[in-house]
């Protein structure tokens, strides 16, 4: 069964994945263009000629591509971005956008139309159900709902109680749950609150979270795995520790991309119940 077949559920085909190469990781193609090694920097698309050296070294071990759209929004990033997701479908890995959008209804339709090509995409829950609406609709691509950040500040207004008792990224899970007609959402938890990633594990037994926040930012492996996973689905994602792993800017650095995917597989692997 393909992963990257848009007839089957977003969480099925990472399912698949899953079981197929015995991995939980996504890998972030956060590709800053000052980071690209100066052998690349001369092609015509020097993002998509990085991407493709790393997606050749890691897709292996890699159940999904993570491109954070701020590494992409100019002409020609849109260009390599488009190679990117068609390549890495070539290679039957889907792709989630970390875009993070949401706005009032025309607009968020528009913004819709960035699931034309991808998988999955990142969502911000602020401005509330009808600015996620065409995200939801969608439903064989997974939609992920911004809950507790990975950043020192995620805790600002993340962490507020509620007069209901609840701290603002409860009643967020909350809301996703009711949200989730589809079966397509999940929620983004990072992995450098461990405390509130188990607590929401236990408030929102059944969604499956996207963990972002191992490897540069120093989160909690253990804990990211422990939790993040529903019957063995989620995604845990390393970008800066996997892409620039050696920080080599020589012609190596897809291979170290390669090791360091690998290793972080094996490292997760650790923590799952199934492996
Ligand atoms: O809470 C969040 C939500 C999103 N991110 C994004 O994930 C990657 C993390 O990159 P690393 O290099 O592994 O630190 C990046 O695209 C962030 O924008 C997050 O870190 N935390």
């Amino acid at each position: 069964m393909n992963s990257t077949d848009t007839n089957r559920p977003f969480f099925d085909r990472v399912a698949t994945r899953i079981s197929r190469i015995n991995s939980v990781i996504s890998v972030g193609l956060d590709s800053d263009p000052n980071r690209i090694p100066a052998h690349l920097q001369t092609a015509d698309l020097p993002r998509w000629a990085f991407n493709r050296r790393i997606i050749d070294a890691t897709h292996e071990h890699t159940v999904c591509y993570k491109p954070n759209t701020a590494f992409y929004e100019d002409p020609s990033g849109w260009r390599a971005l488009r190679e990117t997701i068609a390549y890495a479908h070539g290679k039957d890995v889907p792709v989630l956008l970390d875009a993070k959008r949401a706005d009032i209804g025309n607009t968020t339709r528009q913004y819709a139309e960035l699931l034309n090509k991808a998988d999955a995409i990142t969502v911000n829950p602020y401005m509330g159900r009808d600015s996620l609406q065409p995200f939801l609709d969608r439903e064989n691509k997974g939609v992920f709902i911004l809950c507790r950040t990975s950043n020192p500040g995620g805790a600002d207004l993340q962490d507020l109680e509620l007069v209901t008792g609840e701290t603002v990224y409860e009643r967020i899970a909350a809301l996703a749950e009711g949200w989730n007609t589809h079966g397509n959402v999940g929620l983004v938890v990072g992995a450098t609150a461990p405390e509130e990633l188990e607590s929401l594990r236990e408030y929102v037994p059944d969604l499956p979270f996207l963990v972002p926040g191992i490897g540069a930012q120093d989160g909690d492996p253990e804990a990211a795995v422990t939790y993040g996973l529903v019957d063995d689905v989620g995604l845990i994602n390393s970008s800066r520790g996997i892409i620039f792993a050696g920080d080599d800017n020589g012609e190596q650095f897809a291979d170290t991309a390669g090791v360091a995917a690998k290793r972080l597989k094996q490292q997760l692997n650790q923590f799952r119940d199934t492996a």
